[in-house]
Parts: structure tokens; sequence; C-alpha cells
């Protein structure tokens, strides 16, 4: 059943929306619906996103294990906090909640992945050995999703230039990357030193322009 009007897309459905209070606003959730795979993949939204200048988002991988759990493993739990709060400062922008736990391996094999890094592997080391690609995500629902909201420019919240590079191809113009560098800590330092060395993370605080076509 679909409540709202959408622009049709062979990739995802929009199905509907509410409320959501949360300690740093009032967002509006939507839920969205993936053709291929089923899973219901989340916006949270906050003012007018279709007119103006480009809005604040976060496209964010979901991470039980840091978003639900506290996991200290990662940033991405104090990265979900940040970018709502930033948001919500700004009193305007998205949050683009996507279900590619574990870079897109899944959660199972995201714990077994964590248990080889417990003896000795790096975080892509680990994948490897699991016979996955070091980041097996696709960007692709990422246009028909922020097309629901009227939003062809974003200002970026992250430090991963794949995902520039990604909504670049997609058509999207990512006006500006916001930083996101947040709880660096004991347990994930090495993890964070490898995003850098290994997938080339930008772990720089100062707000940059991105040139057209430039990760
Ligand atoms: N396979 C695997 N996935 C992980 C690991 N640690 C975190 N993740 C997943 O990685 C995703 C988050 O990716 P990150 O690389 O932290 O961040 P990013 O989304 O690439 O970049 P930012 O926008 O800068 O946050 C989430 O889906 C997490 O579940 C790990 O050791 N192995
Ligand atoms: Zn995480």
């Amino acid at each position: 059943m679909q409540d709202n009007a959408t622009a049709p897309s062979n990739l995802v459905d929009y199905v509907t929306s509410c409320s959501l209070p949360t300690p740093w606003a009032q967002f509006t959730l939507h839920a969205f619906v993936e053709h291929s795979t089923g899973k219901e993949h989340l916006a949270m939204t906050l003012g007018d996103l279709s007119t103006g200048d480009a809005p604040l988002a976060r496209i964010h991988s979901e991470c039980l294990t840091g978003d639900v759990m506290f996991s200290q493993r990662c940033d991405c739990g104090a990265q979900l906090e940040s970018a709502l709060r930033r948001i919500a400062d700004e009193g305007r922008g998205i949050l683009l909640y996507l279900r590619q736990e574990g870079r897109g391996i899944g959660l199972v094999n995201k714990i077994r992945a964590y248990r080889l890094q417990e003896a000795g592997a790096d975080t892509v080391e680990a994948n490897l050995q699991l016979g996955f690609h070091a980041d097996a995500r696709n960007y692709e629902l990422v246009l028909p999703m922020l097309e629901q909201f009227g939003i062809e420019a974003v200002r970026l919240m992250t430090n991963n230039p794949r995902k520039i590079d990604a909504l670049g191809k997609l058509g999207i113009k990512v006006a500006e990357r916001v930083p996101l560098l947040v709880n660096r800590n004991v347990y994930n330092e090495n993890y964070l030193n490898t995003k850098q060395a290994k997938l080339g993370h930008m772990m720089t605080s100062a707000t940059e322009a991105v040139l057209d076509g430039e990760a």
C-alpha cells in the first residue's frame, strides 16, 4: 500500500511517512521499500528541501552494533547523532538511512569480520578473507530517494571519497563536503587509520568545496 504521491522509480517505492520527534528536532520519517531485495530504507527530513540552497545531508549506512548497541569499534553511532544534531541546528536537511549493514555484507558477516580482526586482520583484510570486496555498497538508491524530495544538490556530511564519487556518477551535485570526525577512541583507532590508508577516507576537519567530477 502506498500512502503518499511519489515519482515512479524502478528501484524503490516510496510508501509512507510519519512525524519523528528526537532529542534535537521533530523530523519526518519516510519509508521506502527496495524492489529487488524488499529491504526497508528510511529518510529523515527537516524543513523545506525542494527549494533554496543545497541542504545538509547524511547518507548513513546501517550499523546495528554502532547505531543501536553503542559499539566503540567504529564511529557510526556518534556520526548518526552528530549528523542529526547538525541538521537540527540548521533547521533543514536530510538523513538517508540505508540498510547496507557491514558495508553491504550483512550483520552476521560483519561479526565474522570482527572475529577475524580480533585474530589480527584489519577491516579490509577481514572482508577479503571472507570472500567479499573491501566495500560492497551500492548507492544507486540514493537518486530516487533524493528525487522524492526534489533534491538535486547536497552539502554532504562524510569523510568517504567513494560516496562523493558515487553521487557524482548518479548526477547528484555534492556542493560541499562537510567532515564528520567524531568519537575517535582506543577501540576504533586502528579501524579509522585503516579506512584512511586503504579506503581513502579523509580525516581532515575543514569543510571543502567539491569541484565538479572530483571525489
Ligand atoms: N565489513 C565491515 N563493515 C564494517 C566494519 N566496521 C563498520 N562497518 C560498516 O561500515 C559501514 C559504515 O562505513 P564507514 O566506512 O564507517 O563510513 P562510510 O559510510 O564509508 O563513510 P562516512 O560517510 O565518512 O561515515 C556500516 O555499514 C558499518 O556496519 C568492519 O570492520 N567490517
Ligand atoms: Zn559502525
